[in-house]
C-alpha cells in the first residue's frame, strides 16, 4: 500500500476563460470545475484510477464539501476532524495555455490535531511500502513537522520489528530544507528544476543564476546541482522538467527521458501524477529506467486533461518513452 500525507488539502477550482484575462474587469468564465487536490491527494487520485492500492490521510471535517467529492469518487482517505474548512486554491486558464495558479495559505492547525495526524500517519505506515509526503505546511505547524513524521515513522517501525515505508517527498521551500537538513535520509525528492535550484540555494550549494521557469538552463546543470544535493542523504532525485520530461538522479547513475509531444491544457498536478507514475512502476517490480517512463508518461498524460484531472494507465503508455542512462558525474 503506498501512503500519501497531505497535511495541506485544497479543493481545488479551475475556471477557464475563453478570452485574455483582464485584470480589474468583470470577466465571465466559459467553464468551471472543481476537484479534490493538494499534492498527496493528487498522488492517491493517480494510483487509485491505476488500479495501486493506496491510502490518503489529510485533514478535514467529514463533512466537507472536498472530503465528500473525494470520497464520492472512492478514493480511499481517512481524515483527522477539523473545523476550518478546507481551502480551494484557484486556477486561471486563458487561451494559449497560460494557467495562473492562487494558493491560500490553509486553515492553521492547532498541536492536539497534529498529534492526532501523526498517530494515524505512524499506524498505517505500519502496512506502507512508500509513504509520500507532499505538498505545503499550513500555519500552525512546525516547517521541520516532515522530519518528525518521518522519526516516529522509522522508530515505530523499529520497534515493532518492521520495515519501515520507503519515503518520497514532494516539497518546496522551508519544509523541505528543513527534512534535507534534519538528521532523517529520505528515499526519493521530486523537485521540478526552480524547487531544485531554491533548495540547493538554501543548502548553501552555488547555484548558476537562472530563471529556471524560462528553462534556460541546460540538463547538465540540472544534473550537476542534483548530485549535490544527493550528497545530503538523499536516496533519489527525480527533478521534472515540465515539456522537456524529467532527469532521474542516483548515486550511481543518471537518466534522463524526453516527455513526448502533447497539447498541453492544465499543467496543474502534472508533477504529482509523475510522482504517482514512478511509484505505480517502482510497486509492480520495474527498474530505475521503467519507473522514469512511467513518470514521464503520467506528467505528460496528465498535462493533456483539464483541470487536474488524473489519467489512467492506457492514457499513460509509457511503452513509447526512450531513457537514456549514464554513470553520474561525480563533484569534487
Ligand atoms: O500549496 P501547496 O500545498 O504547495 O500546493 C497545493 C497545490 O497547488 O498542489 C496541487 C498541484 O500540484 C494542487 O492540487 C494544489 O492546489
Amino acid at each position: 500500500m503506498i501512503v500519501t500525507v497531505t497535511l495541506n488539502p485544497s479543493f481545488d477550482r479551475t475556471i477557464d476563460l475563453d478570452a485574455p484575462l483582464e485584470r480589474g474587469q468583470v470577466q465571465r468564465a466559459a467553464r468551471a470545475i472543481q476537484e479534490p487536490g493538494g499534492k498527496g491527494v493528487n498522488v492517491s487520485r493517480a494510483l487509485h484510477t491505476a488500479g495501486v492500492y493506496t491510502l490518503a490521510i489529510l485533514p478535514g471535517a467529514a463533512t466537507d464539501p472536498m472530503v465528500l467529492a473525494l470520497l464520492a469518487d472512492r478514493i480511499p482517505a481517512e481524515t483527522v476532524p477539523v473545523t476550518a474548512a478546507i481551502r480551494s486554491n484557484t486556477t486561471i486558464t486563458e487561451p494559449g495555455g497560460t494557467t495562473t495558479k492562487l494558493n491560500e495559505p490553509g486553515a492553521a492547525l492547532s498541536p492536539e490535531t497534529a498529534t492526532a495526524l501523526l498517530d494515524l500517519i505512524v499506524s498505517r505506515s505500519a502496512d506502507a511500502t512508500w509513504l509520500v509526503l507532499a505538498g505545503s505546511v499550513p500555519p500552525g505547524l512546525p516547517t521541520d513537522f516532515y522530519a518528525r513524521i518521518v522519526r516516529e515513522v522509522r522508530s515505530a517501525a523499529d520497534r515493532n520489528g518492521l520495515a519501515a515505508p520507503r519515503i518520497a517527498v514532494d516539497s518546496s521551500g522551508e519544509p523541505l530544507a528543513a527534512l534535507l537538513a534534519s538528521d532523517q535520509n529520505v528515499d526519493l525528492i521530486k523537485p521540478n528544476a526552480e524547487e531544485l535550484f531554491e533548495l540547493a540555494s538554501s543548502l548553501g550549494i552555488v547555484v548558476p543564476d537562472i530563471d529556471p521557469e524560462s528553462l534556460g538552463f541546460d540538463d547538465d546543470t540540472v544534473i550537476t546541482i542534483a548530485d549535490q544535493v544527493l550528497e545530503h542523504g538523499l536516496g533519489a532525485a527525480l527533478i521534472t522538467l515540465g515539456s522537456r520530461g524529467a532527469v532521474l538522479a542516483t548515486p550511481t547513475e543518471v537518466l534522463r527521458a524526453a516527455a513526448p509531444r502533447i497539447v498541453a491544457r492544465s499543467t496543474v498536478g502534472a508533477g504529482d501524477c509523475s510522482l504517482a507514475g514512478f511509484l505505480l512502476a517502482s510497486e509492480r517490480g520495474d527498474d530505475a529506467a521503467g519507473c522514469l517512463a512511467q513518470a514521464v508518461a503520467h506528467g505528460a498524460a496528465a498535462a493533456s486533461l483539464p483541470g487536474s484531472s488524473v489519467p489512467t494507465l492506457e492514457q499513460a503508455d509509457s511503452g513509447t518513452i526512450a531513457v537514456t542512462r549514464s554513470p553520474r558525474v561525480l563533484t569534487e
